[in-house]
C-alpha cells in the first residue's frame, strides 16, 4: 500500500490483494489518524484529493457542483472546493440548512471555505459541468429523503460526470445495499481504504470507476475482507505429464440437461486439468444428446474412483444426483458442489451431516444467492442483505469453501478472512457461466489441492475472462470458456 493512488476497476485490469475496511474497523483507523495528526489533517488530504480527481476526470469542465450534506462525507466537498476555487473553477457549493451544528472536522472545513471566499448556498446550481458528490458517506443510516433525496435525484437526473466522495450517497458502505435514491457515480474515490459495499451487490453498478486514495495511512489492523487478487500465473514443467495437473470428474447432466456438465467438464479441460472425465447421471444412458468433445473420457457414474480425484458434482444434476451425493461425499478426495448438488443438500438433514464431517480445504461449494437462501433456510433478500456475512455463514456452516456468486462474489472459508472478487461484469449474468465456473474451480482444485485457493484463483479468472470479452456479439458460455 506505498501509492496514494491504487485502484481502477473499469474495464480489464490486474488487481492487487487489498484491505477492505467495514464502518467500524474504517472509523478506528480513522479516529487512531486523527488522534495523530493536526485537526483537519485526513479531510484536507480527502478533498485536495477529490479536487485532483474532478479536474483529471474532467479538464475543461467550467462550473462544479459541490453537493455536501452536513457531515464529514460534506467536508470533504468543502476541502475540494477551496481548491477548485483557489484553482479558478467557477463553484456552486450547496449544503442543505438545519439547525444542528456540523460535526468537529466539517465545522473546521466549513470555516476554512467560508475564510477562502468560497460561498455555500442552500440551493441546488441551474447548470453544472461535474458534480462532487458529498451529501452522504459511511455515516448513512437509513434511506435519504427530503433535500438529501431531492438533490440525488437532481445530480442522476443529468449527463454530466459524477465523483462521489467516499462511497455514492445513499449506498451502504458496509453491505452495498441502496435502501432508497442512491447517487450513480461515475467515478467514486475511496478514502482510507476499500469498504465491502463499494464492492458487492449495488456497489460495482453506482460506483462507475473505482479510485482509492489511502490519504497516506499505512495500518497493520486486520482488515474485514481483502480484495481477491489476481493469482500468480503457474508454471507447467516441461518434465510433466497428464498426471501432473490432477484428473477432474465431472458429475451430472440428467436426462435433457446435460449442456451443463458438458460446459463444466470443456471448462475444466481448458483450464489444464490434465485429465477429464464426464460421467453423466444414469437417466442419460451414457448417452449424450449434446456434441461432446473427443477430448472428454466419458464414464458410468458408478465406476468413478472419487477416492482419486477432484469431483465436480451438480451441472445439470437435477433430483438424480442425490442418489450418487452420499458416496461422493463420503469418498471424494476432492469436491466441488453446484447447483442441483447444492440442492439436494439444502433438502437433506444427512447430506449436510456428510459435508460438514468432510476435511476443510477439500471441498468448494459455488451456490448463487437462491441456493445459498435454500441452504441456509432464509430467503434470497436476507442473503443478498448482507453478502459478506452470508458467506461466511456458509462456510461456517457447511465447513468448506464457499464462492457466493452474484455481483461481487464472495469467497469466504472457516478461520480466513473473506476475499471480494473484483473481476467479472453483467456479461457474465447467462445460463452456463455458473457451469464454466464450476469445472474452472474443479481444475484448480485438482491443480492446487486447497480449496481456498482453487477457489480465489477461479473466480478471479472467470471474471477476468469476462472482463477481456472484447467481441461485439454477447458472451456465451461457450465462448467464456474458449477464451481461458
Ligand atoms: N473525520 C475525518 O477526518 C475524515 C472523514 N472522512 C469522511 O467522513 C465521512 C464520514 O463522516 P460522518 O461520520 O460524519 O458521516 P456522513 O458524512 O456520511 O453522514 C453524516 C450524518 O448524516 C446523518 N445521516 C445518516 N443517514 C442520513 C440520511 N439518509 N439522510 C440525512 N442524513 C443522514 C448521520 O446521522 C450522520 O451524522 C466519510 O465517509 C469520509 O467521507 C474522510 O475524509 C477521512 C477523514
Ligand atoms: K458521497
Amino acid at each position: 500500500m506505498n501509492s496514494e493512488w491504487i485502484l481502477s476497476t473499469q474495464g480489464p485490469k490486474t488487481f492487487a490483494r487489498l484491505p477492505i475496511l467495514g464502518t467500524t474497523a474504517s472509523r478506528t483507523l480513522e479516529e487512531n489518524a486523527i488522534q495523530n495528526h493536526p485537526p483537519g489533517y485526513l479531510m484536507q488530504r480527502a478533498g485536495l484529493a477529490l479536487a485532483k480527481l474532478s479536474l483529471a476526470v474532467a479538464p475543461h469542465a467550467h462550473v462544479f457542483w459541490i453537493a455536501c450534506g452536513r457531515g464529514n462525507n460534506g467536508g470533504d466537498g468543502l476541502e475540494a472546493a477551496i481548491h477548485l476555487h483557489q484553482w479558478g473553477k467557477e463553484i456552486h457549493v450547496s449544503m442543505p440548512a438545519a439547525d444542528k451544528p456540523l460535526p468537529t472536522d466539517a465545522g473546521l472545513a466549513f470555516a476554512r471555505a467560508r475564510q477562502a471566499g468560497v460561498a455555500i448556498h442552500d440551493h441546488a446550481p441551474d447548470h453544472w459541468d461535474i458534480c462532487i458528490d458529498a451529501l452522504l458517506g459511511i455515516g448513512l443510516t437509513h434511506a435519504p429523503t427530503g433535500t438529501y433525496a431531492d438533490w440525488i435525484g437532481l445530480i442522476n437526473s443529468r449527463s454530466c460526470d459524477v465523483i462521489s466522495a467516499d462511497i455514492p450517497s445513499g449506498l451502504m458502505a458496509d453491505t452495498g445495499d441502496a435502501p432508497g435514491a442512491c447517487v450513480n457515480a461515475t467515478h467514486t474515490l475511496s478514502m482510507l481504504r476499500l469498504k465491502p459495499g463499494l464492492l458487492t451487490l449495488h456497489g460495482r453498478d453506482v460506483c462507475g470507476n473505482l479510485w482509492l486514495n489511502t490519504l497516506g495511512l499505512e495500518s497493520t489492523a486486520e482488515p474485514t475482507a481483502w480484495l481477491n487478487p489476481m493469482p500468480a500465473a503457474y508454471h507447467r514443467p516441461h518434465l510433466s505429464h497428464k498426471g501432473s495437473f490432477g484428473d477432474v470428474a465431472v458429475a451430472g447432466g440428467t436426462r435433457g440437461m446435460q449442456g451443463a456438465a458438458v460446459l463444466a467438464a470443456r471448462a475444466a479441460l481448458q483450464s489444464g486439468a490434465g485429465r477429464v472425465y464426464l460421467a453423466l447421471l444414469p437417466s442419460a444412458n451414457g448417452e449424450a444428446s449434446v456434441k461432446v468433445p473427443a477430448d472428454l473420457m466419458q464414464r458410468h457414474t458408478d465406476a468413478l474412483q472419487p477416492q482419486q480425484l477432484t469431483l465436480v458434482a451438480g451441472c445439470g444434476g437435477g433430483e438424480e444426483i442425490a442418489h450418487p451425493l452420499p458416496r461422493w461425499l463420503l469418498e471424494s478426495k476432492h469436491l466441488v458442489l453446484d447447483a442441483d448438488a447444492l440442492n439436494a443438500i439444502a433438502a437433506s438433514a444427512d447430506l449436510q451431516t456428510l459435508l460438514q464431517g468432510r476435511d476443510v480445504d477439500t471441498t468448494v461449494i459455488t451456490p448463487h444467492p437462491l441456493e445459498a437462501a435454500r441452504l441456509l433456510g432464509c430467503s434470497v433478500g436476507e442473503v443478498q442483505a448482507d453478502r459478506l456475512r452470508t458467506a461466511q455463514l456458509l462456510a461456517k456452516q457447511f465447513k468448506c469453501t464457499v464462492i457466493l456468486k452474484g455481483s461481487g462474489s464472495i469467497i469466504a472459508a472457516p478461520d480466513r478472512l473473506p476475499h471480494i472478487n473484483p473481476s467479472g461484469n453483467g456479461k457474465l449474468a447467462i445460463a452456463g457461466t455458473g457451469d464454466v465456473l464450476a469445472g474452472m474451480t474443479g481444475a484448480a482444485l485438482a491443480r492446487h489441492a486447497s480449496a481456498w485457493k482453487a477457489a480465489c484463483a477461479a473466480c478471479y479468472h472467470h471474471g477476468a475472462l469476462a472482463d477481456q470479452w472484447v467481441k461485439r456479439t454477447s458472451l456465451t458460455a461457450s465462448g467464456l470458456l474458449e477464451s481461458i
